[in-house]
């Protein structure tokens, strides 16, 4: 695990981490796919990101999970994005969406998925986790959790869990698995217990973070 000093540390060294990694790509393809999660850890990352100088024409981004709510709501991840990295030079970027209206997530579901498809294979994937042990928005107990699991799941699914107010749209463990650069950023003491559960624990369903701790991510985390 990589340790910081502080959280303000944390996060530009984040943001250092990931520029370099989309850079590396767009030098090597023309075009670079980046994920991101939601939540209340990743705005001051997603913000110093944005000023990094890369040619962001060339890059997709992505969120790793979406509450389905409509974008006027504080809960939105798409909100989060568009405050925070969306912004000065990576507003040249494309925002892959993860949120349409509909009823429910399975309305809108394969529209999402036909968009999200074609920006795959992820080249750098940051990942959240609540103290839950969930990542993205696959979590202990939800309904379609064996389904996100499966090593054939499709790359997006409907989810919901006891531990979630509304229902959730999720990247799956493959398409995780598969991203040529995986980062978990996490802060707090707490994080830092339930990644020291999740290590310890008997299944992914368990501690659905083991995803990406056995597809070999780099930790980051400070107090
Ligand atoms: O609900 C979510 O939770 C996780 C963790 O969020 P945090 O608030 O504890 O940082 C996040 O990674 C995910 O994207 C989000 O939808």
């Amino acid at each position: 695990m990589n340790r910081y000093d502080s959280r303000q540390a944390l996060m530009t060294a984040m943001a250092g981490t990931v520029a370099g990694q989309l850079g590396k790509a767009l030098d090597a393809q023309p075009f670079a796919t980046l994920a991101v999660p939601g939540g209340t850890t990743p705005a001051p990352f997603l913000t110093a990101l944005s000023t990094a100088p890369l040619d962001w024409s060339r890059v997709r981004v992505m969120l790793t999970d979406e509450r389905f709510v409509p974008e006027s709501s504080d809960r939105s991840n798409t909100r989060l994005l568009r405050g925070t990295l969306l912004q000065n030079a990576a507003a040249a970027a494309t925002m892959i969406p993860f949120y349409m209206p509909g009823d429910t997530p399975e309305d809108v579901l394969g529209e999402l998925t036909a968009g999200i498809a074609l920006a795959l294979p992820l080249d750098v994937c940051v990942l959240g986790m609540g103290a839950d042990m969930h990542t993205a928005s696959i979590f202990p107990g939800a309904d379609l959790l064996t389904e996100a699991l499966a090593v054939d799941a499709p790359p997006l699914l409907p989810m919901r869990a006891p531990g979630a107010p509304e229902p959730r749209l999720t990247l799956t463990a493959p398409v995780l698995s598969a991203a040529r650069n995986l980062h978990v950023l996490i802060q707090g003491e707490d994080k830092a217990e339930a990644l020291d559960h999740a290590r310890a624990a008997a299944s992914t369903a368990e501690a659905p973070i083991r995803i990406a701790l056995d597809a070999g991510a780099t930790v980051h985390w400070a107090a």
